[in-house]
């Protein structure tokens, strides 16, 4: 299985140099160069299949000979010890037609762990056999950023520096990358927004020298192995609603779109997906692409999902890439209209190939506190205020006849003031957690700009 860059202007790598490159020398992001289509065989065993097995069958046909099968049974077994329930990803019926998956019992509660403990683990084992130390760079609006810390740190050939927008992320996201104190692993709090703290990142991969300086890796969505991961989720929501056979949508709150994005990707492969809902917060961007057309950044609004708090929607890329056919010079042309002028409109043809599996909405503050008190009400059932962006459209975009699947993206103790003002109730973290907010924090203040945050990376690796 090779690689190749959305814009068309890089040469194709291996699984093992994918994931180690990050993002394409030439600003694109790496896919597959054919998407591998599960047999009916593989497809009919999965209703009787674990979780580790199930992630095994769906990954192995993209990692190529980076891992064989029992050495990507061990990452897999790895990755997924530690998680605080025997399902991994248990659904629960919310209403009739509706279902939740709940992503959120990794070790930092948030789905992001079910991917970042996979690549800690497959990095581990490149990095160990290579001889190699990197530096991975991170931006991140909360949930990557704790992820990662979490799945790196203590590790000797790994440093780890994450950029989050200061008074941007929870508390509880913020303390999550700010207590652990293992010397390889740090936290920035940069004078942005998260797109500031995105764009920075990847002005660093576009700088030839710092990236070769550092050895720069990325484990942001921009990594395919991140996407790869998440893919495994979607299947197994198939198998557990109707042997993976049977149609199923899903709706998704949607920041950077790397998740929904996954779910295509599981879609291309086999599984049945009628619909892919892309659910967003009042940064809606995302649904002017595909209800008007029109891809045009805008000024960041702060609200209570603040992990979707995003305008520069990333894995946006790769969905163009595939809707333009494959075309990576329309795909960079489209993207240096981004960046000159703020924004595109989306060709007729991209566009109906992109309706063609995706719908789109986004919710308001109000209603997103209305549907975590609705959801308490209705099904017992305590969400995030991301997951209920994502049960808020599901409803919506509901037809009896076909399964919906929402996203239960991270668990409300992560969002306890939000979750608490709509419901009365305060989520408490987990016993393991419990002295999060008596650890001590340490992160570095860092302004807007990219040198200033080039030369804190530099000081930070050097100690
Ligand atoms: C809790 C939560 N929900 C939803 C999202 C959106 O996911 P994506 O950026 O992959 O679209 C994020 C950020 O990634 C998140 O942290
Ligand atoms: N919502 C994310 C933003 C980064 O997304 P990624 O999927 O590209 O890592 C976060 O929580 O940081």
């Amino acid at each position: 299985m090779r690689y190749v860059s959305t814009r068309g202007q890089s040469p194709a790598l291996s699984f093992e140099d994918t994931m180690l490159t990050g993002l394409a020398p030439d600003g694109g992001l790496y896919v597959p160069e054919t998407v591998p289509v599960l047999s009916p065989e593989t497809i009919a065993r999965m209703h009787a299949m674990d979780y580790e097995t199930l992630a095994v069958e769906v990954m192995r046909p993209f990692v190529g000979d980076t891992f064989d099968e029992d050495e990507l049974s061990d990452i897999v077994a790895r990755a997924y010890g530690e998680f605080g329930h025997a399902a991994r990803a248990p659904l629960k019926q919310l209403d009739r037609g509706l279902w939740l998956m709940e992503l959120f019992h990794g070790p930092t509660l948030a789905f992001k762990d079910f991917a970042m403990q996979v690549i800690g683990q497959m990095f581990q084992s490149v990095l160990t056999r290579r001889g190699e130390r990197i530096t991975i760079v991170g931006a991140t609006s909360g949930d990557t950023g704790s992820a990662a810390i979490e799945a790196f740190r203590g590790l000797d050939n790994v440093g780890v520096c994450i950029l989050y927008p200061h008074g941007r992320v929870s508390e509880v996201q913020r303390r999550q990358m700010t207590t652990p104190d293992e010397a390889n692993v740090h936290a920035l709090a940069v004078e942005g927004t998260f797109d500031d703290c995105q764009r920075h990142l990847k002005d660093m991969f576009a700088d030839h020298g710092f990236r070769d300086e550092v050895r720069l890796a990325a484990v942001n969505s921009i990594n395919w192995a991140r996407v790869l991961a998440q893919v495994v989720y979607y299947w197994w929501a198939g198998a557990a609603l109707g042997d993976a056979t049977r149609k199923l949508s899903f709706s998704v709150p949607t920041g950077n779109f790397g998740d929904i994005y996954a779910g295509f990707i599981a879609k291309r492969m086999g599984l049945p997906v009628e619909r892919l809902v892309i659910a967003t917060n009042r940064n809606d961007i995302l649904c002017s692409a595909v209800n008007e057309g029109r891809y045009e950044t805008g000024e960041v609004h702060p609200t209570i999902s603040p992990s979707m708090d995003i305008q520069v929607s990333s894995n946006f890329e790769r969905l163009l890439f595939d809707a333009l056919g494959r075309d990576g010079a329309a795909v960079a042309r489209l993207m240096s209209g981004l960046k000159q002028s703020g924004g595109f409109s989306l060709p007729e043809g991209a566009l109906a190939e992109i309706r063609a599996h995706f719908d789109a909405d986004s919710v308001g503050e109000e209603e997103t506190a209305e549907e975590i008190a609705n959801t308490l009400a209705e099904s017992g059932e305590l969400v995030c205020p991301h997951t209920a962006v994502g049960i808020d459209v599901a409803r919506t975009h509901l037809d009896l006849s076909v399964p919906m699947v929402a996203l239960a993206t991270a668990h409300p103790a992560k969002f306890p003031d939000a979750v608490e003002a709509a419901t009365g109730i305060r989520p408490p973290l987990p016993n393991r957690m419990a002295d999060l907010y008596d650890r001590p924090e340490r992160m570095a203040r860092v302004g807007n700009d990219l040198s200033a945050i080039q030369s804190a990376i530099r000081e930070l690796r050097a100690k």
